[in-house]
């Protein structure tokens, strides 16, 4: 087969329009079917519908438009090739110098036309994908804080694992693989076709056991590679599991190294290196016997694999040689059918090897749109009504519960003015904190009525202190914004709380929580409260690592610096009673008495 390479440009122009406008066609009618008819379509729709929307942006729908043009305009540049190989090898052949030299002058404009255009790609393609991937993790970090679902998953019947992995690593593949799949499909079904016409073109009949068979090479091609691809296919099955097991007990092991992190003061002062020591090591025991099951399937699939790839270099030249030594085809088509054979494998070997690409792609679909939906579950638990007034604190018809249903509080109601202070006192495990959850909005088993001051204007200190990442000024702000004018008033709240010494490190970046003791961060959270100035302040034992006497200097300290401001505490030592005016009574089992007293402000 030869080729006029005078109208080569024209020519490609024009397959390119065409095979264009089939493949768009093709292309949205089988994604529309995937969508409407198979769940890993609807699942992948609900993840990307909202960013393929036209009322969005008409941008990304146009980008991969022209990715899938791209990847025709590639398979074309390899259809050329193809030719290119043919007169090559026949001028060769011929011993013809003159065209020997045309023809390496054509492949100097297709390798330059190759290079640009792989480069083009590759950036069109990063480009696509990297955009896509912002908007979908600013989509799931936002569902995911959205309701307080972050918090409020936990409650849920089958609460998601692993949101972190699911935000961060099952967002990039999903993108990278939704990429390489869709355009590695389109290209391995065009490649066939166009690569199915050349052999077409060059195959003979071929006498099998005295039956002629019409278009001999087309059909051994497509024998040959099916039959390979169904023994390869079973050996390498197992590997979907393996592999998967490889990322499950990876994930294992590296939760435990973190977790050992994390708790290595607590672990060290238990002298428990040894029993840490023997978790770490079996669950790396159990990696590495999964690797070696992995390196010996690998074996047999590999090897299988190579010898067939083998055996495909030799094959077509088999084939056509009786036709080319009886002088009916030149040196040129041999080459051309070699390579059209190899392309003709490639792209029926593509949808074998995606099969393990494409398992692990509905696994991330999986895990993304149940993520996307124990979200919405989450925010959609239900919660008290919370009714914003700038003072106070009213409590209408409260009821809290334990998630299994026993009543911890029960009817409770009661009002209380700016510059008073409750305090909650009850047996452990009454049901204080929970209390507290409630009063936030954040506990789902309540009901009730709650009026207080919104958003950043209630602050709530709990048991263990929150010391978010970043400078000291981040720390003490939280979770306002900090700004460099706040400087002195920072300063002097941290003099206020006795932390003269960190005055001078407000710009130092670090993890204060494992610098900081219980107690001290105990009194960067008072600090915050001063700065912040809340209308109400919800204290949740925010003083139990300190000694009386501090805690005694600090509810002082809030009260003369702050004394429109509203307290709600909780906690055990009768010390503090003198700084509420009313008392709060819980029995853990539904029972509460609320009593007035007189502060004894010091
Ligand atoms: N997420 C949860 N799931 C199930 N039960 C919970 C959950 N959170 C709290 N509880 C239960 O609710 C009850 C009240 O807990 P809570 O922490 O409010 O008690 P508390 O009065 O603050 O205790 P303490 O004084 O010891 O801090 C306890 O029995 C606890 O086990």
């Amino acid at each position: 087969m030869d080729m006029n390479w005078h109208q080569a440009l024209q020519e490609s122009l024009r397959w390119l329009a065409i095979a264009s406008f089939i493949t768009l066609v093709c292309f949205t009618a089988a994604a529309t079917l995937a969508v409407r008819c198979t769940r890993w379509g609807s699942q992948f729709w609900q993840l990307a519908g909202p960013y393929f929307s036209f009322r969005r942006s008409w941008r990304p729908l146009l980008v991969f438009a022209l990715l899938l043009v791209l990847t025709l305009f590639s398979v074309r540049l390899n259809v050329l090739f193809s030719f290119w190989y043919n007169g090559f090898y026949s001028a060769l052949q011929g011993l013809d110098q003159s065209a020997f030299w045309y023809m390496l002058g054509v492949f100097a404009v297709l390798a330059t036309i190759h290079v640009l255009r792989s480069l083009f790609t590759f950036y069109v393609t990063q480009a696509f994908s990297i955009r896509w991937r912002v908007w979908l993790t600013e989509r799931l970090t936002h569902d995911w804080m959205h309701g307080d679902a972050y918090y409020r998953g936990q409650f849920l019947a089958e609460p998601v694992d692993n949101p972190d992995q699911r935000i961060e690593l099952d967002a990039n593949a999903f993108v990278t693989n939704s990429v390489t799949l869709a355009l590695g499909a389109v290209s391995a079904l065009v490649s066939l076709v166009a690569f199915t016409g050349i052999l077409w073109s060059l195959s003979a009949p071929l006498a099998v056991a005295g039956v002629e068979v019409p278009r001999a090479m087309v059909f051994a091609v497509y024998l040959y590679v099916i039959v390979a691809t169904w023994i390869a296919f079973r050996l390498g099955r197992p590997l979907i599991r393996l592999n998967f097991l490889n990322e499950k007990l990876t994930a294992n092991f590296r939760y435990a190294l973190m977790r050992l992190r994390e708790n290595a003061e607590n672990i060290a002062f238990y002298q428990g290196a040894s029993v840490e020591r023997g978790t770490l090591l079996g669950r790396f025991g159990a990696l590495i016997v999964n690797a070696w099951a992995l390196v010996f399937r690998n074996l047999k699939f590999s090897g299988f694999n190579l010898g067939v790839s083998q055996v495909a270099v030799v094959f077509p030249f088999i084939l056509q040689a009786p036709r080319f030594f009886s002088g009916a085809i030149k040196l040129g088509d041999v080459m051309q059918t070699a390579q059209a054979f190899g392309q003709v494998q490639d792209s029926l070997s593509f949808f074998r090897e995606s099969y393990d690409a494409f398992a692990q792609y509905r696994a991330t679909l999986d895990r993304l749109t149940g993520f996307l939906d124990a979200n919405q579950q989450a925010s959609a638990l239900p919660r008290v009504t919370l009714e914003a007034q700038q003072h106070g604190l009213e409590i209408i018809d409260l009821q809290v519960l334990r998630p299994d249903g026993h009543a911890l509080v029960a009817d409770l109601g009661l009002s209380l003015h700016a510059g008073q202070a409750l305090l909650i006192k009850g047996p452990s495990g009454s049901g204080k904190t929970t209390l507290l959850r409630a009063l936030a909005g954040l506990w789902p088993y309540a009901e009730g009525k709650v009026r207080r001051p919104p958003g950043h204007q209630a602050l709530f200190l709990s048991q263990r202190p929150y010391l978010p990442l970043g400078d000291l000024r981040a720390v003490i702000a939280y979770p306002a914004a900090s700004k460099p004018e706040d400087e002195v008033r920072m300063q002097q709240a941290l003099r206020q709380v006795n932390l003269a010494h960190l005055a001078e490190r407000l710009e130092v970046s670090c993890d204060w929580s494992h610098i900081l003791s219980v107690g001290e961060q105990q009194r960067l959270a008072f600090a915050r409260v001063l700065f912040n100035r809340p209308q109400v302040v919800f204290l949740d034992e925010s003083t139990s690592a300190m000694d009386e006497g501090l805690e005694h200097a600090l509810y002082s300290l809030l009260r003369t610096e702050m004394p429109g401001a509203l307290l709600v505490s909780v906690g055990h030592r009768s010390t503090l009673a003198g700084f509420h005016t009313h008392r709060l009574e819980v029995d853990g089992h539904g029972g509460w008495s609320l009593l007035k007293q007189e502060p004894a402000l010091a």
